[in-house]
């Protein structure tokens, strides 16, 4: 028996009324889990299951209320409707009915369903009390190697959901861990998503490796490289609490349209081949973004300059410009690796949270204040003048010596050489006599 309706399963809440929902029709999957455990989501997608005819209802649904309309697989008749703040899915019921249908998903806890029109629970793999006690438990080995990105999904939901995975479940998905190898790249890099995203993360991916269903998608990662994540988790914590606003930094997305946090793209660098080239060819094959591959690449091209200590005002100039907006991933991952090498070259201990935090103050304060403060020339340089500008100025033609003296007028005026327009004309006027004289 289940004591009662969560009310966030209400018709009420949803984008469209029960009555265009056909009888029976059943709410399914991901909302009636988390409604039960009373979980927001951040999104509402909510997933219908209907005897026949799923696609017609759909399309009724989205004319009726001019939602978009999405065709998902007509074979197995699956369509979803696109309203402004929320997605419906409705898929045909699997099988002769709906306990068949619920017995061919992944997980108990996910194979709950409700019937909107009598409030009625059905749970007949008792999901319900796998969710009282955190547990996500197979419906069958079979079912995970039906779709063997249900085996990854499960250390990812463990994430999300805060839950463990019964013994039982993970030996299986042990041991079918090679077909992982048999799922498109895509939906295993959105999973692998979620986790680099999820505070829990870390240690289910860390798991997901034990259990072999990385090493087919993320060749280059080791022990070692489990070990910088969790670093890279520590890092984080320390950079935020003593700079907030880059903690913040850390937690937006590399694009709107990506979900990929710069965190996210840090803890990213750490599972892949250290080398930026490689990486960039292994993260391609992954199907990752440009933005994101162009993320992490530059992260690792960077972390050897933020490993010397004095860096002079122009070996600053250049690294803001190269890191641009990549600089609190990158400094996130340097602020990690630091700790670890130095554990890793002798038998020294790991830092302790007292001696890293003082080497944060000396290495990195500097930079980090620079790239917090807009007024910051070194890190935000704002050209005194144009190359149209200097063309006429100098009266030279156009061609990347204007390029050159522009950067060389940004690194001056870095330097505290030159801070009006004038001097920094006098200043190209002299770049071009010393070059002339050469
Ligand atoms: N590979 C998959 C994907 C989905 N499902 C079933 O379809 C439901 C809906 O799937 P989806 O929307 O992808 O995920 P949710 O479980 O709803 O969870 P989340 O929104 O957290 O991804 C799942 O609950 C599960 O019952 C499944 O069995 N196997």
């Amino acid at each position: 028996m289940h004591e009662s309706i969560p009310s966030t399963l209400a018709p009420e809440n949803w984008p469209f009324s029960l009555e265009l929902l056909p009888q029976p029709a059943y709410m399914v999957g991901g909302a009636v889990r988390d409604a039960i455990l009373g979980r927001t989501r951040e999104y509402l997608d909510l997933d219908f299951v209907i005897p026949s005819k799923a696609v017609k209802v759909a399309r009724a649904i989205a004319h009726h209320y001019k939602a978009g309309f999405v065709l998902l697989d007509a074979e197995r008749q699956i369509a979803r409707v696109v309203f402004p703040h929320a997605t419906a899915d409705f898929a045909q019921q699997e099988g002769d009915s709906l306990e068949v249908d619920l017995h061919r998903r992944d997980f108990t806890v996910n194979a709950i369903a409700y019937n909107p029109h009598t409030q009625e629970i059905i749970d007949p793999l008792q999901g319900y009390a796998d969710l009282q006690q955190g547990i996500l438990r197979m419906v069958s080995p079979a079912n995970l190697e039906d779709d063997p990105l249900r085996l990854m999904r499960g250390y990812r939901q463990a994430a999300q959901l805060g839950f463990t995975i019964e013994p039982a479940t993970q030996a299986a998905i042990r041991s079918l861990a090679s077909h992982i190898s048999k799922v498109a790249a895509e939906r295993v890099r959105v999973e692998i998503g979620y986790l680099l995203a999820n505070s829990q993360g870390t240690r289910w991916i860390t798991s997901a490796w034990e259990d072999g269903l990385l090493a087919p998608f993320f060749k280059n990662t080791t022990r070692e490289s489990l070990i910088k994540l969790a670093a890279v988790d520590n890092a984080a914590a320390l950079l935020t609490q003593n700079w907030q606003q880059l903690g913040a930094q850390l937690q937006e997305y590399v694009r709107d349209s990506i979900k990929t946090t710069w965190l996210g793209i840090a803890k990213l660098a750490c599972l892949v081949n250290p080398d930026p080239e490689l990486a960039e060819i292994e993260l391609h094959q992954l199907t990752y973004s440009r933005a994101e591959i162009r993320g992490v690449t530059t992260a690792l091209k960077l972390l050897p300059q933020l490993q010397v200590v004095d860096m002079s005002l122009r070996e600053q100039y250049f690294f803001f410009h190269d890191a641009d907006i990549v600089f609190p991933a990158t400094v996130v991952l340097a602020v990690a690796l630091d700790n670890l090498v130095e554990a890793m070259s002798g038998d020294k201990p790991l830092h302790t949270a007292v001696e890293t935090k003082a080497r944060c103050c000396l290495i990195w304060a500097p930079l980090i204040n620079r790239y917090l403060n807009p007024d910051d020339l070194v890190a935000h340089p704002t050209p005194l003048v144009s190359g149209k500008e200097l063309i006429i100025a100098l009266d030279i033609p156009a061609s990347p010596i204007i390029g050159q003296m522009l950067t060389e007028i940004g690194v001056a005026q870095a330097e505290g050489k030159v801070s009006t327009p004038t001097e920094a004309i006098a200043f190209a006027r002299q770049l071009q006599q010393r070059t002339a004289g050469k």
